[in-house]
């Protein structure tokens, strides 16, 4: 049902606002080096990256579509936010699978529904606990991802990967579980595939120089 195989490679190209990459053009560069580099689907925000990158490359796009205040619901939080990256060319959509509540007013299931209905792609749920996962499974989502796990809550986000929970999400569904968020080193992401993941996910570690770079000068101070 997914456009790529199982165990393999997505890349997260994003860029944040502040970034000299904020461009659809550095986007879909990085894109067509992850895409040499082996990766079999891009994940990436916001339709006009989703469109550049549409045109770079020959693989599948995981769109999302960041909209509002990042600390609530801001993953393609609405089903017309998912409708904008679908046009642009994403062959998938990822949301806020979490059970906060959404901007406008729809349930998760409602958004879900009106994106296969109207847009006819699979929607990925980005949840950030167990509980999260079995409810966007039952709310109709086709995979369901780790990517929002150590971000929602008042504690500081950790510094690695939630394998835990990918592995308690395995072993509770019956669909697809991606692994994603903080993976730093191939090392984790072979773990999370080997905890059952069918794929995963990776930003950060490849695609934002800005944040290694930092972590390399931490580590010399
Ligand atoms: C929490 C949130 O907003 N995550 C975002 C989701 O699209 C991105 O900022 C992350 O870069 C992406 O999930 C990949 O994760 P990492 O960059 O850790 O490999």
């Amino acid at each position: 049902m997914l456009p790529f195989p199982s165990r393999s490679l997505v890349v997260s190209c994003q860029a944040t606002a502040s970034s000299p990459l904020r461009d659809p053009d550095p986007m879909a560069r990085m894109a067509r080096a992850a895409e040499e580099g082996g990766a079999v689907a891009i994940r990436a925000n916001g339709p006009a990256d989703v469109a550049a990158i549409a045109r770079a490359v020959a693989i599948p796009i995981i769109g999302i579509n960041k909209t509002g205040d990042p600390r609530g619901v801001y993953i393609t939080p609405t089903a017309d936010a998912a409708g904008e990256v679908v046009a642009a060319g994403a062959r998938l959509v990822a949301v806020d699978g979490t059970t906060r509540p959404r901007p406008d007013g729809a349930t998760l299931a409602e958004q879900i529904a009106r994106i296969h209905d109207e847009y006819g792609v699979p929607v990925m749920a980005d949840v950030d606990h167990h509980e999260a996962g079995l409810a966007a499974r039952e709310a109709g989502a086709d995979i369901v991802a780790t990517t929002l796990s150590g971000y929602t809550g008042p504690g500081p986000v950790p510094e690695g990967p939630d394998l835990e929970l990918v592995a308690s999400l395995v072993a509770a569904l019956d669909c697809p579980v991606i692994a994603e968020g903080r993976y730093w080193t191939p090392e984790q992401a072979r773990e999370a595939v080997e905890a059952g993941a069918y794929a995963v996910v990776v930003g950060t570690a490849i695609t934002n120089p800005g944040a290694l770079t930092g972590r390399f000068r931490r580590a010399l101070s």
